[in-house]
């Protein structure tokens, strides 16, 4: 039985003997072989879907942690500003050590199932008036001032231990690092922990060659991309809309020292990876996760991503969590009568 993701890398978590591990499970999440996207591609793509994870997004493996950290220490409950993943994820994790949890999330702008989930866990949601970044700014000053909650957001390097997880996985899965890994970038907490990740087990002459980094924003909130943050992000995959990352210098840190690249993809680009997961591969994401696979296309048509490269790029959210995006081009549903003629003419049945 897979133990979540305290257990299966204790010694690489920053837990100390005697500690209540909060886990639901997290982690040991598929890596899944991509034909279509490898064909596409002239590659060997690979999906690490971590919607796959308890609370349905790769917040988990971060949460265990910051949740098991901040229990420790006798925080009596939790606070975040989140796009969504993150509350939801904290939601769960602090539910599960029965400790309360506040969200402060931007106006309008998060996804039904992610609210669904928050509010499912009984959090105290706080909707912002101003955006994921303005929500941020208010956590940390809040927190700042009333230390009787813990701050769970990905400046919280707990947060950032337990999501290095990820790569540790696809390492020990592999035996290898892959040659390029695609990750979406909204406040760079990930891409700061998958390559921490591989640098620890590069030290530890687990891999020979960590990947090159290949970080993927959407071109209407693409701070990294322009080298400066962006005061109105804007984009259709909610969950990356974000001008002003808060791990700015580990996402610079990943890059540079992975011989990596950040770039920008159009809602369209998403839009169209998106789909094509759902329809092709099987595999139903949302928005802001489809910008991975929108970069790996993009890559492997403008040259940067050479032919026969090993990939993997992370799915990060399951398209659950944004029923409006997947409703967006369905068509009319057929009203049929209770008659099976009716049924096999509607689906031209022979
Ligand atoms: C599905 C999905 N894909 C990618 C990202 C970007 O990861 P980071 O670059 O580590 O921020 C997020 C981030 C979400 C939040 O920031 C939040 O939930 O507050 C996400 O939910």
């Amino acid at each position: 039985r897979w133990p979540g993701v305290i257990e299966a890398y204790r010694e690489r978590m920053p837990v100390e003997p005697g500690w209540t591990v909060v886990t639901l499970g997290e982690g040991g999440t598929p890596l899944l072989p991509a034909p279509h996207l490898s064909a596409a591609t002239g590659c060997e793509v690979l999906l690490k879907v971590d919607g796959a994870n308890p609370t349905g997004s790769f917040k988990d493996r971060g949460m265990t942690m910051a949740v098991t950290h901040a229990l420790a220490e006798g925080k009596q409950g939790v606070l975040c500003a989140s796009t969504g993943n993150t509350s939801a994820s904290a939601a769960a994790y602090a539910t599960r050590a029965g400790m309360t949890c506040a969200v402060l999330v931007p106006r309008g702008k998060i996804a039904l199932g992610k609210l669904a989930q928050a509010v499912a866990h009984g959090a105290r949601i706080l909707q912002i008036d101003g955006n994921f970044d303005d929500c941020l700014e208010l956590a940390r000053k809040t927190t700042a001032d009333y230390p009787v909650a813990a701050l769970v957001n990905s400046v919280n390097p707990t947060r950032i231990a337990g999501q290095a997880s990820a790569a540790y996985e696809i390492c020990d899965e592999l035996g290898r690092a892959p040659d390029v890994h695609c990750l979406p970038v909204g406040n760079a907490g990930n891409i700061t922990a998958y390559w921490q990740g591989y640098k620890a087990y590069l030290a530890d002459g687990l891999i020979h060659t960590p990947p090159r980094m290949f970080g993927f924003q959407a071109a209407g909130a693409a701070p990294l991309v322009h080298g400066a943050p962006v005061a109105a992000p804007e984009t259709i995959a909610t969950a990356i809309r974000i001008g002003a990352p808060a791990s700015w210098a580990g996402a610079m840190t990943a890059r540079d020292e992975s011989d990596g690249r950040f770039a920008a993809v159009t809602d369209d680009e998403i839009l169209s990876a998106y789909r094509l997961l759902s329809a092709r591969e099987g595999v139903f994401v949302e928005p802001a996760s489809a910008a991975s696979v929108a970069g790996l296309l993009q890559s492997a048509s403008d040259g940067t991503l050479p032919r026969g490269s090993l990939v993997v790029c992370t799915v990060t959210g399951h398209g659950l969590k944004d029923p409006d995006s997947a409703l967006l081009t369905a068509p009319e549903p057929t009203v049929v009568p209770i008659d099976p003629g009716a049924v096999a003419a509607a689906l031209e049945l022979r």
